[in-house]
């Protein structure tokens, strides 16, 4: 409890957090949650990790088909995003992200300790949640990856560009490194003018530092890929422009794992869960039957 007198802490848009479902993180940080909690008594957990410059809401279509098979789905918008605290799409290290879904999954297992636990990762979500998944090897019955950053867009990402960046960032790090081109997020217009006008996503430019995380969570996330051995489902568009499907490729084929399926659509963009309507419906489709079918049989529900 803040002490007598204190000014309760806002969030980003000015609403009290007393008023909004939170947790706060390590570094008191104030982080906004969201659950979808079935009728029912619930027979798995479901943590969605969202991906860089948005928040968990765009996640309500997934979570409502979950729940709807009696799952228990939970977010919360990362540090430095959405409605939670922190200085706009930028992180002190990678860490903080995967120490809080972990914080955040930990205080979930402590309410449902009988409950399998699965993670649904998409893009930035999807580094966040193989890293998590890979500091806890043996806690996830699965790991769900909607066009996950694996590998940097050789493209974007050339060996020039590269060490420009990595000077840059020792000289001028809050420097902007260009906004993320909407028109990549989807091929369907109605999901970009979405994106766009949606002011909880951030819109400004990533800046050099952010960066400078994501390669390294990248890097991390080369290294760990053949001691891989979790269940897996990944489903990447081959004309995704932001998160290459070359990463998606690379970890299927060179992890560890005995349990994966990777889907790849044709003429998919990034943000496959809101591209064109029929692919958004198979990859819902694919991602409730992926989970279902990796339920522990007897995970009807909590004992009687
Ligand atoms: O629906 C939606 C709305 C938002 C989007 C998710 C976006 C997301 O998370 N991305 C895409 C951009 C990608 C940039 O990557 C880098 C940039 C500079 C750099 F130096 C090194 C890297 Cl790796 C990181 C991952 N999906």
């Amino acid at each position: 409890m803040p002490e007598p007198g204190a000014a309760p802490r806002r969030s980003p848009q000015g609403v009290p957090y007393t008023d909004l479902p939170h947790i706060v993180n390590a570094d008191g940080l104030h982080l906004f949650c969201r659950y979808w909690e079935p009728a029912g008594p619930p027979r798995a957990l479901v943590f969605i990790a969202h991906g860089a410059a948005e928040h968990c809401g765009p996640y309500d279509e997934i979570a409502q088909r979950l729940k709807e098979l009696s799952l228990l789905v939970f977010a919360h918008d990362h540090v430095g995003h959405g409605q939670s605290e922190g200085d706009r799409v930028n992180v002190k290290d990678f860490q903080v992200y995967i120490r809080d879904s972990l914080q955040h999954i930990d205080l979930m297992k402590s309410r449902h300790p009988d409950l399998p636990v699965f993670i649904v990762g998409h893009s930035m979500g999807g580094a966040i949640a193989i890293l998590t998944a890979c500091e806890r090897p043996g806690d996830f019955a699965g790991v769900v990856l909607i066009a996950p950053l694996v590998q940097m867009n050789p493209e974007s990402a050339t060996p020039f560009k590269v060490f420009m960046a990595k000077l840059l960032n020792h000289m001028v790090p809050s420097l902007s490194m260009g906004s993320i081109d909407s028109k990549w997020i989807s091929r369907d217009k109605r999901q970009v003018e979405a994106y766009d006008t949606d002011e909880l996503n951030y819109h400004s430019g990533l800046r050099i530092s952010f960066g400078m995380q994501l390669m390294a969570a990248v890097d991390r996330i080369e290294r760990e890929i053949p001691s891989i051995s979790w269940p897996f489902l990944l489903l990447h568009g081959d004309t995704d422009k932001l998160c290459d499907i070359r990463g998606s490729r690379m970890m299927y084929e060179n992890s560890s794992s005995t349990d994966k399926k990777i889907k790849i659509y044709e003429g998919g963009y990034h943000a496959l869960h809101h591209d064109l309507p029929d692919v958004a419906e198979s990859v819902l489709k694919e991602v409730t039957t992926w989970i279902t079918e990796h339920l522990p049989a007897t995970a009807s529900s909590e004992p009687q």
